[in-house]
């Protein structure tokens, strides 16, 4: 009796003890075995693996917070170069369904990956004044290439979100990447601009005095400069705006990160409003994987919808990922006008991105 006792304690601390560092290969075997059985579909295991890959970064912390609060997320792990023991240790004290752990360095990426739903990427340096999002391609490009050459080997059927800056390059490095390893599915790869809409809709709810959250503007194109393109033609609920409304909308959304960045004076870009944007687009990721109907968002995306490769427009997100690649609809002179210039700009981020990850 006494010696059962024990033995179901020591069982409880060891799973306690589970929490807080990577699997073993045992456990690495049952999640293999859980995925090779399809549990999701047959309810089995409620929830998804979600893997944040720079978690104790500026953005990685809080969206790691947000992650561990979805309750569509059974298993939560957190994955960086620096800290993340003390990320985890916090983290997993969230009274949450979701069982969280670290993985500390490149050795452990592998751990991280295994198994994983959905992979969302916020590594990557930020922004100080005076610098561009290109500015950080040197870096960030072969810490995206890395991480992808990762995902590629460990969750090929992974939904990934690339937050690292430029968007408009690491994406399409993404791309390469998952072509290379012969696992590139479009509809998997999405590049996170939700900010951009987050930011748009607040904007216009401000100028309109209207709840931002009754507010729904598509911003298509892509995450850098004039390649945000807001459609202010398009604004749900319709409503029309003066010029100089439209003037003073579309360069405040095209400048929101640069707005931040100032702000910020050298600490950094946007990373607790990018947490929130990234929660919001990962749990849309989520409910299309388990199934729900009518989930739309914007994402930088392999198109179809301009001569471009990529180009974020509204999708549709389902069980595959991007179901469908909505029409960008009719534009007003003046969007037309931004969408060349926003062409222009996004044209040379792709083939840098490509070159880069084929040299
Ligand atoms: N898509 C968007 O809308 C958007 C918005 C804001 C910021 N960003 C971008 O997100 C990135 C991160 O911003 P931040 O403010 O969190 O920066 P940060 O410096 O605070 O955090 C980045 C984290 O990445 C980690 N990291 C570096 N190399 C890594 C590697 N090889 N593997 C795993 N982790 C690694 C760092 O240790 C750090 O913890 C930047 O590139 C920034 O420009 C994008
Ligand atoms: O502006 C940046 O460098 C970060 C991010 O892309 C943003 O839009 O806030």
């Amino acid at each position: 009796m006494e010696q059962g006792a024990d033995s179901a304690a020591a069982r409880r601390m060891a799973r306690v003890a589970s929490h807080l560092r990577p699997p073993t290969s045992q456990e690495e075997e049952e999640v293999a075995i859980l995925k090779g059985s399809n549990c999701r579909a047959k309810g089995a295991a409620p929830g998804f693996k979600v893997a944040v890959l720079g978690a104790s970064g500026g953005i990685g912390q809080p969206l790691s917070l947000l992650m561990k609060m979805n309750p569509l997320v059974s298993v939560l792990h957190l994955y960086d170069v620096v800290n993340t023991p003390g990320v985890t240790a916090d983290i997993s004290h969230m009274n949450t369904g979701a069982v969280v752990r670290g993985f500390l360095g490149q050795p452990q990426l592998e751990s991280a990956l295994t198994g994983m739903d959905l992979v969302i990427i916020p590594a990557g340096i930020p922004r100080k004044p005076g610098m561009t999002r290109d500015d950080l391609f040197n870096i960030n490009a072969g810490i995206v290439r890395t991480l992808c050459g990762g995902i590629a080997k460990c969750c090929p059927n992974a939904i990934v979100n690339v937050i690292s800056n430029p968007v408009n390059s690491t994406v399409p490095i993404a791309a390469e990447v998952f072509k290379k390893a012969g696992t590139y599915d479009p509809k998997r790869l999405l590049g996170v601009t939700t900010l951009d809409v987050v930011r748009a809709n607040t904007f216009v709810g401000e100028v309109l005095g209207l709840d931002p959250r009754d507010v729904n503007v598509p911003v298509v194109g892509g995450h850098a400069g004039v390649t945000i393109l807001p459609l202010l033609s398009q604004v749900n609920p319709p409503c029309s705006f003066t010029s100089e409304e439209i003037s003073y909308l579309t360069s405040r959304i095209q400048n929101g990160g640069t707005e931040v960045v100032e702000a910020k004076a050298g600490a950094g870009s946007a990373t607790l409003s990018m947490a929130y944007a990234a929660a919001r687009f990962a749990d849309a990721c989520l409910r299309g994987l388990r199934g729900d109907a009518g989930i739309v968002e914007c994402s930088y995306i392999a198109s179809q919808v301009t001569e471009l490769a990529f180009f974020a427009s509204k999708v549709r997100l389902g069980r595959a990922g991007v179901e469908e690649v909505l029409p960008l609809g009719p534009l007003n002179e003046f969007e037309r006008a931004g969408l060349e210039k926003a062409k222009g700009e996004l044209a040379e981020s792709i083939r840098k991105g490509v070159a880069f990850a084929n040299k």
